[in-house]
């Protein structure tokens, strides 16, 4: 039986925890990516879809998953740890539809359960989701591609029931946003449609065309993958699979920032630089951050100067997140960071979350010069001197962000509130001490 950690069950009120950091070494050596967090989410509930046994290889441990992994297990699913990172889940028989409030209150990607269960019993019941509190998360674009393919829903101020009193059937759908999670459940549910289902303005990130591969491999058909139409084939028997998830990019791009500005010379294996980190290499050579390419390692090298690259004419770049394979959004944040050690003016344009630029406040205290223009954009000139400071973390990669203007300021640092940054990066203080940092872990 998975035992799920006490502290993980209460995290709303848990962890004591804070990392202590003096700045100034540089983050060298050779450094293995996690498994990609927003792949494991969505591949942990496909499991559900089939009676047979899924094994997850490269399976991030990091708290996300542990509620993921409880909430299927709550669910009636074994699930059982073959090897460090590697777990079989088997969902022979389904003992609920109503995933545990407040497992789902504690992480958006609950949500997520919402396809499969449609899919394998017709109906679910599930509390708005958790997850980083960046703005608002709506959920409009799953209940609108649920209600193409014949779902009847319930919308609850604390809880949605989904029911499918006439099964689901194939739809040609649209959908109003090419939402991630959106895209995942629309898919993960189309499985057991009657007929086709083509969803239009699908998402394309790396972890939908994971989620994708996986039916495939379980014995669906999706044709599209990668592309903004996904055509599923439904009501095909799904089987077994074994599938390794694929490193986190953006963990990769984190670290490929930490490296740049802190002067070390990082080796980051299996990074796909090819397809995960072309666009992210376009908007890091803004900032002047460089690497190599030596298979499938990125390289970066040592003693870097950043130095921001003008626009055409001189005007001020601009670093602005998009869809996929656009910047990602959950890197604009490490981003803005690596912009205080960049010589130069640049504006960071976060226009898809509303509240997850405000967390500069932090840097401004530690020394960087920022302007919050709204809540969507920052000018940052740099460079600035970060000096150490008792900081708080509001979510994961604000919090990763921080860890890294620690990381390059003089003096010390104390980060709370890090079982934010714990729910997205496994064995953070670990690894980064592995690579020449000066971080403990320490409780409060
Ligand atoms: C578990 C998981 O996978 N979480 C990721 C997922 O969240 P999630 O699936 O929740 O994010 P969505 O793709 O649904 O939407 C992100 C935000 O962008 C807006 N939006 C999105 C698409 C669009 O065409 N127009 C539009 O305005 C949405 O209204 C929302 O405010 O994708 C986000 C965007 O990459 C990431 O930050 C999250 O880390
Ligand atoms: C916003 C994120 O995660 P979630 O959607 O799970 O809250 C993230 O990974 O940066």
């Amino acid at each position: 039986m998975f035992d799920i950690p006490t502290k993980v069950i209460h995290a709303g009120v848990q962890t004591m925890e804070a990392y202590r950091i003096r700045g100034g070494n540089p983050i060298q050596g050779t450094f293995v990516p996690q498994g990609n967090k927003n792949a494991a989410l969505p591949m942990i509930a496909a499991t559900l879809l089939t009676d047979q046994e899924i094994v997850l290889e490269n399976v991030p441990d990091i708290r996300d998953v542990q509620v993921m992994l409880a909430l299927v297990e709550h669910l009636g699913a074994t699930v059982v740890e073959e090897a460090p990172g590697v777990w079989r889940i088997r969902a022979e028989t389904l003992t609920s539809t109503r995933p545990d409030p407040a497992l789902c209150r504690q992480i958006r990607a609950s949500f997520l359960l919402a396809g499969p269960l449609l899919a394998r019993e017709g109906r679910a019941t599930l509390p708005r989701p958790g997850g980083d509190r960046i703005g608002r998360r709506p959920l409009d674009t799953h209940i609108y591609a649920f209600e193409q393919l014949g779902v009847e829903v319930e919308i609850l101020p604390d809880r949605y029931i989904l029911t499918a009193p006439h099964g689901l059937y194939g739809a040609d759908i649209f959908l109003p946003e090419a939402s991630v999670t959106g895209t995942e459940n629309v898919v993960m549910a189309a499985t057991a449609a009657q007929g086709t289902t083509i969803v239009r303005n699908a998402a394309a990130e790396p972890h939908v065309q994971q989620l994708c591969r996986m039916i495939n491999a379980m014995g669906g058909h999706i044709e599209g993958i990668g592309s903004s139409t996904l055509v599923i084939e439904g009501g095909l028997p799904l089987g077994g699979a074994r599938e390794r998830i694929e490193s986190d990019y953006i963990e990769v791009g984190s670290f490929i920032g930490l490296a740049a500005v802190t002067g070390g010379e990082l080796r980051i294996k299996d990074a796909y630089p090819n397809e995960h980190h072309r666009m992210t290499r376009i908007v890091y050579e803004r900032l002047g951050i460089r690497w190599e390419v030596d298979g499938n390692d990125i390289i970066v090298p040592a003693g870097q100067t950043l130095e921001v690259q003008d626009a055409l004419h001189g005007a001020i770049p601009e670093i602005k997140d998009q869809l996929w394979p656009g910047f990602p959004a959950d890197l604009t944040s490490i981003a803005l960071v690596l912009a205080t050690q960049a010589r130069g003016t640049v504006l960071i344009h976060e226009w898809m979350f509303e509240g997850r630029l405000f967390w500069v406040d932090k840097l401004i205290s530690m020394g960087a010069r920022i302007v919050l223009c709204d809540p969507h954009r920052a000018v940052v000139v740099g460079p600035s001197k970060l000096y150490g400071q008792e900081l708080t973390s509001p979510d994961i990669r604000a919090g990763m962000a921080l860890v890294i203007a620690a990381l390059c300021a003089e003096g010390e640092s104390t980060i709370y509130n890090i079982h934010q940054i714990q729910r997205g990066y496994s064995r953070l203080d670990e690894r980064l001490r592995a690579l020449g940092a000066d971080i403990e872990r320490i409780t409060v």
